[in-house]
């Protein structure tokens, strides 16, 4: 994938190589604009994925106007500003000529740095930009999300792969955990061989044993003829015990014996079946809890906590929001055969504002749900459908409870607007837009010389 370019307006040749030393390193290309070089011809001859007007120490007056002369140029490249001081008005006047971030010194590296990845991430949604590539990235592409959260996990799946460890995967509904045993399975020496995956929490107590471990004919009424169970059926290769923490306190024993004596004996036999199955388990309980409370056995979840992958949920990671919708709007432009190009601002913007209980497995029903709603019609962009947009909103808080929120989040990060925007799981421009609209001060009542931005 095409690496993005980054603009530096900069006065200081110096100030700007350090800048670039760090943008270089997390994969940018970078492009230096010094005063003595006309904007409009830099603008007009190189492609430009973003653009950073600063850092300027003092706040010279002409940074609006920077900015404003390069929106004339381009209207739709992002525009991020920072500067050594910046006053209240400097930043409402900023935010109004639609600058995407505003960061002010010293600079906050990682914050600049996932700022860019988040800018970018939504261009690309909107299908019009391409973000960096990353190490992480390669082969992996199914499991989308570009967060270091997601990165991380690709990295530790990279690493557990290949062993033959056991592993424990816990992350709550719909947050890619099948998947992720999935993407083990395939990595692994097992992968020309079964992936069986058994849903414990469907399965009836009194019929566990014969789905797990199989029976021979007249093991029981109705069995007319021999069976092999789920751990036969996944032979040299991978079996996935699908939500573990549901399962039956009794059951839990035949698993637990079945793990220890890699061994299994099919109902109405009495002759033992090695096994040679890789063993995952998956649950969105809090097994520890559970074991607190004598449901879920010690002894199994040690047995089953070898290596253990964490899924973190969608909210916690809503950068990965527009690239999910580019990919689920491929995979859907596949299915019902159509060439929809785009969500719309409006929608991106109300995906990302919502909090996603049921993760990703909601996020792609709805652009599923999307597409059969879509007209005859060719259609380029594409929004909800009504019922789907007032569900939204009725998620979405009251203002009187938002506005009490957004002033919880300034009082406990003493007025710091990026850390109380991390907290609400904000951009620091939607927690200025919002405290705009609410008309909250940019700098602390109890310390009005308080205006902490970083
Ligand atoms: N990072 C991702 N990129 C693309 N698709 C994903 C990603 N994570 C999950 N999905 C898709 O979301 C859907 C739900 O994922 P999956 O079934 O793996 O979740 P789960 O955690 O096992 O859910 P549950 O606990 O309800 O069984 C699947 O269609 C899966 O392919």
């Amino acid at each position: 994938m095409k690496r993005a370019t980054i603009l530096v307006v900069q006065h200081d040749e110096s100030v700007f190589s350090l800048l670039q030393e760090y943008l270089v390193r997390h994969e940018f290309d970078v492009l230096y604009k010094s005063p003595l070089q006309p904007l409009t011809t830099l603008l007009a001859n190189k492609h430009v994925d973003l653009v950073i007007v600063g850092p300027f120490h003092s706040a010279p007056s002409d940074v609006l106007e920077v900015t404003q002369a390069i929106q004339q140029q381009n209207e739709h490249v992002p525009i991020i500003i920072i500067t050594g001081c910046s006053s209240e008005k400097q930043i409402l006047t900023a935010l109004k000529l639609g600058v995407s971030d505003f960061f002010t010194l010293p600079l906050a590296c990682e914050e600049l740095c996932a700022s860019i990845t988040r800018i970018l991430a939504k261009q690309h949604g909107n299908g019009t930009r391409k973000i960096p590539d990353s190490a992480c990235e390669t082969m992996w592409t199914a499991m989308i999300g570009k967060t270091p959260q997601i990165c991380e996990l690709k990295t530790q799946l990279m690493n557990i792969a290949p062993t033959e460890s056991t592993v424990l995967i816990i992350g709550e509904t719909g947050t890619g955990k099948e998947l992720a045993a999935e993407m083990i399975h395939q990595h692994s020496r097992r992968k020309n061989q079964p992936f069986v995956s058994v849903n414990c929490a469907a399965l009836p107590e009194t019929l566990i044993e014969s789905e797990l471990f199989g029976y021979e004919r007249g093991a029981f009424t109705g069995a007319v003829a021999q069976q092999p169970g789920k751990f036969e059926q996944a032979s040299g290769g991978t079996i996935l015990l699908d939500e573990i923490g549901d399962m039956a306190y009794q059951a839990q024993a035949k698993i637990l014996r079945t793990l220890e004596q890699r061994e299994i004996y099919r109902l109405g036999s009495r002759k033992s079946i090695p096994i040679d199955v890789r063993v995952i388990a998956a649950t969105n309980h809090d097994l520890e809890q559970l074991m607190r409370k004598n449901v879920f056995r010690n002894d199994l979840f040690y047995r089953l906590n070898v290596a253990q992958i964490v899924l973190p949920p969608l909210r916690d990671r809503k950068e990965d929001i527009p690239l999910l919708l580019d990919h689920f709007l491929h995979v859907m432009n596949q299915h019902f055969g159509r060439q929809v190009q785009r969500f719309s601002d409006e929608t991106i913007d109300m995906l990302l504002a919502y909090d996603w209980p049921g993760n990703i497995r909601e996020l792609k029903n709805l652009v599923e749900a999307s597409f059969i709603n879509l007209p005859p019609t060719s259609v380029a962009e594409i929004t909800l459908p009504t019922p789907f947009i007032q569900r939204f909103q009725l998620a979405q808080q009251s203002p009187q409870k938002e506005r009490d929120q957004i002033l919880t989040a300034l009082f406990a990060t003493n007025w710091n607007k990026s850390r109380a925007a991390q907290k609400l799981h904000w951009s620091r421009m939607s927690l200025y837009r919002k405290m705009e609209k609410y008309q909250i001060s940019l700098s602390s009542p109890t310390n009005p010389t308080t205006n902490t931005d970083s």
